[in-house]
């Protein structure tokens, strides 16, 4: 039985580049890329998170690098239990498991199924309560938005595999829309750029660097160019070539135009009275593409709202969940939520 007062409060913002897990009284105890590498031959996990993610693009035939969530949704429900298992058991829990509340934070596009399965691992390392929220709702709430209001705010959260937009007003989403063109999907774009104009492959770290480094979505004051480095794609043989602002703005201005479409499509959904909050309250945008320089004046010269790019993009969702705690222990203290194993899964 959970004991609303003292229970353990654990919550995991499960994204497709980040992982972050939250621990009340300790704080962010986890916060490392989404990615895994395997061994072929045995099928034993090698190493994850940063580790992992130094070693992508420079490893053997022998070791296969995964990522759990791949564009919203699980990809290797396998790897997800595997990753959940490692950061459980880094956790040091003060309280025992059994009066322990998980929150889980999920991409709208994962399945009830998956759901269950990752709620079932959780279960499975002990924990008393497994409930699972949806990402663009954390994002809102870690974003500073008051989300309990009626009053309609438009979130914009644009990750690795997905960009999601919502519509959230009274404590809940009323409209959403997912798409996959977000941050794996602007460096792949990059790195076609690269190919097709300079002939050169290169990884995708690189052009995720570049995207970091000098992206954009309307001209700023201090546009630079920068050096790529890669394999030439006629020859072989190592190629570089000089990679200016304007380019990569040209790049990521066709890939939002699709993330404009999708807000289009969204308000076109959105009942009136929301309509006009929207007027007033304007964009929030959040996730790691909310940190393309000048990301906030495209939309508010496409859409003439104000529009806001939160305080801390990346952490927007975990931070949500911190502030969810609150709501969790009231639930509990009201009996919201349900105390015998078999409903608790419905949740
Ligand atoms: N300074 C930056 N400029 C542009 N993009 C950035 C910057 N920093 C991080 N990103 C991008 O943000 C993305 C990761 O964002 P985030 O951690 O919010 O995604 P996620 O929550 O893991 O993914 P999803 O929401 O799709 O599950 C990556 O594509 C990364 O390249």
């Amino acid at each position: 039985m959970i004991k609303p007062d003292s229970a353990a409060f654990i919550s995991l913002d499960l994204g497709t580049s980040n992982i972050l897990a939250y621990v009340a009284g300790q704080g962010v105890v986890y916060n490392q890329p989404s990615l895994m590498a395997y061994d072929v031959n045995t099928n034993e996990l090698i190493c994850l998170g940063i580790e992992a993610y130094e070693m992508a693009g420079k490893t053997h035939e022998g070791i296969r690098m995964v990522t759990p969530l791949v564009d919203g949704v699980i990809a290797d429900l396998e790897a997800a239990s595997d990753l959940l298992k490692h950061i459980f058991g880094r956790l040091q829990m003060m309280n025992s498991w059994k009066n322990s509340v998980v929150l889980l934070a999920c991409p709208s596009g994962v399945t009830e199924l998956e759901r269950e399965a990752l709620k079932m691992v959780a279960k499975d390392m002990g924990a008393g309560l497994v409930l699972i929220e949806e990402e663009a709702k954390m994002a809102a709430l870690g974003a500073g938005i008051n989300i309990d209001l009626p009053m309609g705010n438009l979130v914009l959260d644009i990750g690795g595999g997905t960009t999601d937009v919502a519509i959230i007003s009274a404590g809940e989403i009323v409209v959403s829309k997912s798409l996959k063109n977000a941050g794996n999907f602007f460096d792949e774009e990059i790195r076609k750029y690269i190919r097709s104009e300079y002939n050169i492959s290169v990884g995708r770290k690189s052009a995720e660097n570049v995207k970091k480094e000098i992206g954009s979505l309307v001209k700023y004051p201090a546009e630079r160019a920068m050096q790529v480095y890669g394999r030439d794609i006629v020859s072989g043989l190592p190629k570089e070539a000089r990679i200016t602002s304007e380019e990569i703005r040209n790049v990521l201005l066709n890939s939002f135009s699709k993330i404009t479409d999708l807000l289009i499509e969204l308000l076109e959904e959105t009942p009136p009275e929301l309509a006009g909050d929207i007027m007033r309250n304007g964009i929030t945008i959040c996730g790691g593409g909310a940190m393309i320089r000048n990301i906030e004046r495209y939309f508010i010269d496409i859409f003439q709202i104000p529009a806001r790019t939160a305080k801390d993009p990346l952490n927007c969702v975990i931070d949500g969940t911190k502030l969810f705690e609150k709501t969790v222990r009231r639930r509990l203290e009201n009996g919201l939520y349900p105390k015998d194993e078999k409903s608790f899964l419905s949740f």
